[in-house]
This record gives C-alpha cells, structure tokens and sequence, in this order.
C-alpha cells in the first residue's frame, strides 16, 4: 500500500488530502501538523475549516485511509510520497522583508524530512513557493541524507477557498514539475498515477520543477490582475455614468478574455493573491527585472487604491466624517462561502472607519468576534504564521460590536457597508431595514449584491462599486 503524508493541516493540506483518501481507497493518507489545536479539530465533528462539502468528504474516510496527527516523525518516516503543505508567508524582517517569502517553515519541514528518513523519498511542494525553492530544498535534504535518495517535485495546488471540493474533484489542470532526468521522471509518474484515480490524463500537466513553481505565482498574477483591471474600470465608470457589470459583460463576451473573474469589488483579499504578488515581484528585483516588478506591483497598488477609495466614498458621502455614528458592517470573510479573514478587504476598510472614529457593528456568518478582534489588531502578515506561534490577541477594539445578525447590526445605523458577497444578503428585507435605521439612510454596497434602484426607491442613499453614481453622491468632489 503507497503511503502519503501531507505536513500541513490547513486550507490547502486539509481538502487536498482528504479527496486523495476518497479517490484512492488503497493509499494511506496521513496528514500532520505541530498545531495540535488543529489535529484535535480534524479529529473532531467540527473541522478546523469551513468549506462546502469537506465535512462529507471527511466523514467517509476518516479512521479508514485518511488520519490527522501530530505525531510528524513517525509518520513522515513511514510515508513514501510526502506533500508538504506548510505557511510560506510574507517575510517581516530582514532581507527582502514586505516581499520575499519566508521560507522557515518550509527549511525546518525539510530538516526534519532529511532528519526521520530511513527510506528514499519522493518529496512534493504543494505550498506555494518562490521559483527555484526546490533547488534550496534538495540541497538541504541531500546535504542530510545519510545516503537516502529524494526526489523533489512541484505540484502547486490552485483550489480557491469555498470551492475547494468541487475544485478539487475536477480540477482545470494538475501541475507536476520535476527533474528531467530518469528518477525525476519516474517520480513524476508516481505522482502522476495518484492523481489519475480521477483526473482525465489530458488534465494533468508535467513540465520541469522550475516551469511549474513559476507557473502558479504567474496563474495568481494573472488571476489578481483581472480584478485589478476590472475595479480600475469600476473607477472610471463611476466618472462617466458607465455601468461596470455591462461594460464587464460585453468584455468578457470575447472568448479570448472569457467571462469569468470580472467581478468588480472593494478589491481582492485571501491569503495568497497579494502574497505571491509581492514575491514575485521581489523574483524579479533579484533577476535584474525592475521593469517587470512594476508592472506586477501595480496590481497590488490599484487594489489599495481600491479600498481606499472605498472608505472615501463612505466618508465623503456621510457629511465627511463618520465620527460617532453606527456602520453597519455585513461580512467580514474575504469571499462568500468560507470563514477565512486573511488579507480580507474589510480589514482595510474597518480600519479606514475606525481611523475615523466610526462605531462599528459587524456581522459575518462565519467569522467570529475573537477571530476578528485579532484580525483589526494583528500587524500585517502576523496572520499567515502558524497559530501558535501568532502573537496572543493584544487588547480588544473598543469601538467594535460583532453580533450574529445583520437586522440586529443594522439597527439604529446611520450607514450600512456590505464587505463579502454572501447569499443571504441579497435576501434581506431591506424595507424592514430602512424603517430601523437612522436617516438619510446610507448603504455602501462593496460587492454589487445588491439593486440599487430598488434600493433607492425605498428611500436609501446607495453607493455600488462602478454603478452609475446616486445623485446624493454625484453632486460630491471626486475622491481617491
Ligand atoms: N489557502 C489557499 O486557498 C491556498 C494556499 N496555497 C498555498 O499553500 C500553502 C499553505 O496554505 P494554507 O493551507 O492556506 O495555510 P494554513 O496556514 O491554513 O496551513 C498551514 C499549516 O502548516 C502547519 N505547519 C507549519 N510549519 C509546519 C511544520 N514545520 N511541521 C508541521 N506543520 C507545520 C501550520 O501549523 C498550519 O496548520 C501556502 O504556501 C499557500 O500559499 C495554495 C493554493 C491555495
Ligand atoms: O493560491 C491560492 O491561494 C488560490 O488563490 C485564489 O483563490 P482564493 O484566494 O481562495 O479565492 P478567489 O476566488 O480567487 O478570490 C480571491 C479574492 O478575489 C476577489 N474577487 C474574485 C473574483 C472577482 O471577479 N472579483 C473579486 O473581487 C474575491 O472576492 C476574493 O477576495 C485562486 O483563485 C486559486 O486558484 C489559488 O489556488
């Protein structure tokens, strides 16, 4: 029986395992992590995670082929193929820090790989990782070895959080990277016949180690530059009275530039778009491209521009200042369907709000109180290291409600910001709303899930990202 260990029990490591263990009953699955909070929810009927589907997908494997542990060395010694899975945050100190990847997790999973060997191994990057780490990271294992061989491939992983299942099932394309040379290509061929329990041959690409590192940084460049590109427009539509989900659907009708990821927004969030952004613009400072780091910079710097355009227009709008009055904030994750708040835009725009002295009401149904007090007063890229080595939550926001309903968040508001794109908010009964808030009525509606003309028959002042603009609003100085 070919045994797998995944080092790494988060969003990437957790999901990716457990469809593994579904697709492939005769492979042993174990995933390990040093969070033992972490195993302990694995193991458990509420999952570190929320994620559509996943609980399924657990149930029917857990205990059979799949196993969550803490016991890192005994599993990573037994494994054959071994998937490692680990944070690859932003550096914070040092050279490179704001940019390069921190690769300590990575270096001290692969120490201890060399350390607990007794076998040859085929070693996998699933993390996302700066072109050429699998270079660094043979040198590290081979240097240890004591005669054992390694193989090391890049598989970078390109589910989206909240599709994560479906992704997973039927992925666009698996990426497989590895040496051109015999061992190389047979441990591509192991890999490659895991995933063929249920990927199509055709969907499964192999390349070279550094084509596939370097292709999925370019895929999320790629990916984070349409919405970039989109909310750039959104700008300018709000200038000329253009409607950007028309000027969106007549663009992506040509099939050369597709229909999907043109969704204007109060910007892109997630753990990884700005992360992998900023890495790879720092891969090429180091190659001697500035040019090219400016242009991949620029997408970052419009989706700053992008958020803070938001908490202009909040500001602008409310008579210039936000002091002392009630926002209500509906959603706090970065994107529907999952609880994770890493890089989410409503960091962003809260902070903008509370800079202000507004009082805050924040409503989420997924995201908890504690995770977003940490969330308003973590340093940047505190977040993406392991929890346990995250600093203890510092003294709470005094100016922050968080409550488990958007009725009872938006009562006795003055304005209402809707931040994640969650079903449930297009249902609202938003007369029932208006009725019990303070007038005018404001509702800044950052993701376009709401009709604003409806909206404003009911006598609501509505601002929609790249919507032709509310009289109330049109009549202000433009704002940056
Ligand atoms: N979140 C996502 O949707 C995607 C993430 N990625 C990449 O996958 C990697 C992991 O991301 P996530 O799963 O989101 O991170 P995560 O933070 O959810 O999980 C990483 C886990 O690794 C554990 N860990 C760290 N060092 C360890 C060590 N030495 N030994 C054992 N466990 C260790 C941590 O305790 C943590 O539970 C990152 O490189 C990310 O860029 C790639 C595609 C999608
Ligand atoms: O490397 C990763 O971590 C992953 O990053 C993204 O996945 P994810 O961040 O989970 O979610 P997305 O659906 O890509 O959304 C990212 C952000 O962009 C925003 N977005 C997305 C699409 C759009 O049209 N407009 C828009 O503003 C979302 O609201 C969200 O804040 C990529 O889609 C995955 O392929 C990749 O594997």
């Amino acid at each position: 029986m070919v045994k797998i260990c995944c080092i790494g029990a988060g969003y990437v490591g957790g999901p990716t395992m457990a469809v593994i263990a579904l697709k492939c009953p005769l492979i042993e699955v174990v995933v390990v992590d040093i969070s033992v909070s972490r195993i302990t929810a694995w193991n458990s009927e509420q999952l570190p995670i929320y994620e559509p589907g996943l609980d399924e997908v657990v149930k029917q494997c857990r205990g059979k082929n799949l196993f969550f542990s803490f016991d890192v060395e005994r599993h990573v010694s037994e494994a054959d193929i071994i998937f490692v899975s680990v944070n690859t945050p932003t550096k914070t100190q040092g050279l490179g820090a704001g940019k390069a990847a921190d690769l300590t997790y990575w270096e001290s999973a692969a120490r201890m790989i060399a350390d607990v060997s007794k076998s040859d191994k085929i070693v996998v990057e699933k993390s996302t990782v700066p072109v050429k780490t699998a270079e660094a990271i043979e040198k590290i294992l081979t240097h240890n070895s004591k005669g054992i061989k390694f193989q090391i491939l890049s598989n970078p992983e390109f589910l989206a959080e909240g599709t994560a299942i479906e992704d997973l099932f039927s992925p666009d394309r698996v990426l497989i990277g590895g040496r051109e040379t015999p061992d190389g290509q047979k441990a591509i061929k192991a890999l490659k016949a895991v995933y063929a329990h249920w990927v199509p041959e055709e969907r499964i690409i192999c390349t070279n180690l550094w084509s596939a590192e370097l292709s999925k940084l370019a895929a999320n460049a790629f990916l984070a530059q349409r919405i970039s590109s989109v909310n750039a427009m959104s700008a300018l539509c709000e200038a000329t009275g253009a409607d950007v989900s028309q000027v969106a659907h007549a663009v992506g009708k040509d099939t050369r530039i597709g229909a999907k990821f043109l969704n204007a927004s109060v910007g892109f969030g997630g753990s990884c778009f700005q992360k992998d952004i900023l890495n790879l613009v720092y891969i090429c400072e180091c190659n001697g491209l500035p040019e090219v780091a400016n242009y991949w910079k620029q997408v970052i710097k419009v989706n700053d521009y992008q958020k803070n355009r938001f908490v202009n227009r909040i500001v602008s709008s409310m008579f210039n200042t936000v002091s002392g009055k009630k926002i209500a904030v509906l959603g706090f994750a970065f994107k529907k369907d999952t609880g994770d708040t890493r890089e989410t835009p409503a960091i962003d725009v809260c902070k903008g709000l509370i800079d202000d002295k507004a009082k805050l009401s924040i409503y989420d149904p997924q995201v908890t109180e504690d995770q977003i007090q940490r969330d308003l007063t973590l340093n940047k890229f505190d977040w993406d290291h392991p929890a346990h080595l995250q600093p203890l939550s510092p003294a709470s926001k005094k100016d922050i409600t968080v409550v488990w309903n958007a009725y009872e968040a938006t009562k006795d508001a003055h304005g209402i910001c809707i931040l994640t794109e969650w079903d449930e908010f297009k249902n609202l009964d938003f007369q029932k709303i208006y009725n019990n808030m303070q007038k005018p009525a404001f509702l800044f509606d950052g993701r376009n899930v709401v009709n604003p003309q409806k909206l404003r028959d009911i006598g609501f002042i509505v601002y929609s990202i790249g919507k032709p603009l509310d009289p109330w609003i049109k009549d202000l100085p433009a704002v940056a």
